[in-house]
């Protein structure tokens, strides 16, 4: 039997605010099994590209990323918020190592071609390419891969990227390995219908009509987007949920959140 990989996203709303920071990482070190975790920080480098004087600009939820504000997302993923991420897990158990997508070449990109937005230095993924090799072999020697939102060019340049494909492509490329889960954790319980409840299982035209109906939008469309193509392209389940569901999620494997079908 394949053994099972967990592999949860978590967002800047989660990573700026200390406290449900400091529960979700403890609950991820406790989690039980083979780990990855992806983490985004949009939020975080918003306030400090304007404390510097640079006004983020974003269209259709990806940042439009010129040369000062790639040195900014840079320093903020791959710097500031990875390792400390990582040092915060080291302190609970975890043996978490820290990695962008340049780092043994996990995540080969290339730039965004310019078509009606030049978007500057954001990456698309060259999923093609990765074949989950490496973060299998870190998984196997009891390492937990925490990765940065950032890819790289191949030609020398980092690519800044949106966390949640991170996440769908990394799950991916780990299910030619493994049993693969995919959990975005966030601040909400799932994905809301009209009524602010949680919709406990959705479908593709599910998707379509509240996205038509306007009850799905913002960041919420390209996750859904990213979820539905890790499903579509092997990943065994993939959830939206609270950050605070995963123990319930994983170790106790009860369904919590929003569950893609
Ligand atoms: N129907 C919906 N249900 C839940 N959240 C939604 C919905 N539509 C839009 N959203 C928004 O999507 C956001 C999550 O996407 P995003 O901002 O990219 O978060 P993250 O940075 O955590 O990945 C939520 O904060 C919420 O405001
Ligand atoms: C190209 C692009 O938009 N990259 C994202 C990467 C960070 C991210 O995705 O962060 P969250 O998960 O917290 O939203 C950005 O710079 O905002």
């Amino acid at each position: 039997m394949q053994q099972t990989v967990n592999i949860i996203k978590v967002g800047g709303n989660i990573i700026d605010n200390e406290s449900k920071l400091t529960t979700f990482l403890t609950d991820f070190a406790q989690l039980k099994g083979l780990k990855v975790l992806i983490h985004g920080g949009g939020k975080v480098a918003t306030e400090i590209s304007k404390g510097l004087g640079i006004e983020a600009k974003m269209v259709d939820g990806r940042r439009i990323t010129d040369t000062e504000t790639l040195k900014i997302v840079t320093m903020v993923y791959a710097g500031l918020i990875n390792k400390n991420l990582v040092a915060k897990l080291q302190s609970k158990g975890c043996n978490a190592i820290g990695l962008t997508g340049a780092d043994a070449n996990i995540i080969p990109a290339h730039k965004r071609p310019v078509k009606e937005i030049d978007y500057g230095f954001v990456g698309d993924v060259e999923e093609e390419k990765m074949d989950g090799v490496v973060l299998s072999a870190l998984l196997k020697s009891g390492l937990s891969p925490i990765l940065a939102p950032l890819t790289h060019d191949q030609q020398g340049n980092m690519l800044n990227t949106n966390a949640d494909t991170i996440a769908s492509t990394v799950a991916v490329s780990l299910s030619k390995h493994f049993n693969v889960n995919l959990i975005y954790c966030f601040e909400k319980d799932g994905v809301l219908d009209a009524e602010e409840k949680v919709i406990q299982e959705i479908s593709k035209p599910y998707f379509a009509e509240l996205k038509e109906k306007g009850v799905v939008i913002a960041g919420m469309i390209p996750k859904l987007d990213n979820a539905f193509a890790a499903i579509d392209k092997g990943v065994s389940s993939v959830y939206i949920m609270h950050a605070d569901g995963l123990p319930t999620l994983i170790n106790d494997s009860k369904n919590t959140g929003t569950k893609i079908s």
